[in-house]
């Protein structure tokens, strides 16, 4: 079925989507057992637009998915063996694969210390997702983001499968945490609140632009700031040993797969933040930058620049550029030494 979507054009297209939706969208969670695999599947089996999940990990799956499929709604779920011909199964026909497999940071730990450990793991993943749903849009949450998202380009260009379009890393957690942490200080309903988040997902590469707020007076509140890139270290020290964010950032990882698929069924002006090949700093050598991203049926529509900034965040700008290319680097050189089988 996904395949033929693809076929259609245009308008045929937005109307085949809005039209047929319901019997199309298949998602799988590769990680589903984790700390935020299971939530996220939770998340993702109440949510209407998904008909089939899938869910693989390396323990666990079957027993994970025979829980989650006894909750009443109308979705198949399926749990697959931790084998090839499963983590296959998994992937084939899908319209979204979410990646949270890898592990999490302890207290003390930087994002970048996982890289050792998870880039190998998402370049396996990221082939398995090459060859058996080279259509699908990939979510990649698996840390450091700003690593891992250009391993599985890497990948997805040697398989000859690469869809920029459709390659995403999930920043989505950065915003919700920005949006929550103004509506605390200004007394406000953090739905109300679209702050901007540009940059990657790491320390100072995230960047939020208080300026293009509804409260600019925000800019130059260090506590702010420094809250809103160090959010997940807040998670991880209270977590005291035992893992980093789970639950927000399962609604997090669930708010942009639902973005994706509404996106898919033709809703028009679908805007979420996130770390894409990005043509706004390729003249600098930087290949992925998360901004604001209008979604849309193939994946990313339009990227948004990051509009006008004050002296002081741009200075923050200048800060997320220079470890944003080392990080994008690091992911690239490791694919090109460790090609792996
Ligand atoms: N992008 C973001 O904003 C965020 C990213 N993260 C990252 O998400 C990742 C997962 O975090 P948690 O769920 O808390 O960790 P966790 O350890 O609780 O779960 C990870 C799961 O991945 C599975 N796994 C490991 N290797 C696998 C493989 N080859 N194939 C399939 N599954 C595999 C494990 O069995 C485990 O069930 C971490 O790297 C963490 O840093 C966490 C929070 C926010
Ligand atoms: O901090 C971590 O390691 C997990 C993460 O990416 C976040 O919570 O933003």
């Amino acid at each position: 079925m996904f395949a033929a979507r693809r076929a259609l054009t245009g308008v045929a297209q937005a109307r085949a989507f809005s039209a047929s939706a319901r019997d199309l969208s298949k998602v799988t969670i590769l990680g589903a057992a984790g700390g935020i695999g299971q939530p996220l599947s939770l998340l993702c089996k109440l949510n209407p637009r998904v008909t089939e999940l899938a869910l693989y990990d390396i323990r666990l799956a079957p027993g994970v998915a025979a829980d989650v499929s006894h909750i009443n709604t109308k979705s198949k779920v399926t749990g697959y063996d931790p084998t090839p011909s499963g983590l296959a199964a998994a992937l084939k026909g899908a319209e979204i694969v979410l990646i949270p497999a890898g592990v999490p940071r302890k207290p003390g730990m930087t994002r970048d210390d996982l890289f050792n450990t998870n880039a190998s793991i998402v370049r396996d993943l990221a082939k398995a997702v090459a060859e058996s749903a080279p259509d699908a849009n990939i979510l990649v949450i698996s840390n450091p983001v700003n690593s891992t998202v250009p391993i599985v380009a890497e990948i997805l260009k040697a398989k000859g499968v690469y869809n920029p379009k459709r390659l995403f890393g999930v920043t989505t957690l950065d915003v919700v945490r920005a949006s929550r942490f103004v509506s605390e200080i200004k007394n406000t309903d953090p739905r109300d609140e679209n702050i901007t988040v540009v940059g990657g997902h790491s320390g100072v590469t995230i960047v939020p632009l208080f300026s293009q707020s509804s409260h600019p007076d925000l800019v130059g509140d260090a506590t702010l700031l420094n809250r809103v890139q160090f959010g997940g270290d807040e998670v991880v020290k209270a977590k005291d040993g035992a893992g980093s964010a789970t639950l927000s950032m399962a609604m997090a990882g669930a708010r942009f797969a639902e973005s994706l698929l509404k996106a898919a069924q033709g809703e028009k002006g679908v805007v979420e933040p996130t770390f894409v090949d990005s043509p706004l700093y390729k003249d600098q050598g930087i290949d992925f930058f998360a901004s604001k991203v209008e979604l849309g049926p193939n994946g990313v529509e339009k990227i948004h620049d990051v509009g006008k900034l004050t002296a002081e965040e741009q200075k923050l700008l200048d800060a997320c550029l220079e470890d944003l290319k080392k990080n994008i680097d690091k992911g690239v050189a490791f694919v090109a030494s460790n090609p792996g089988k």
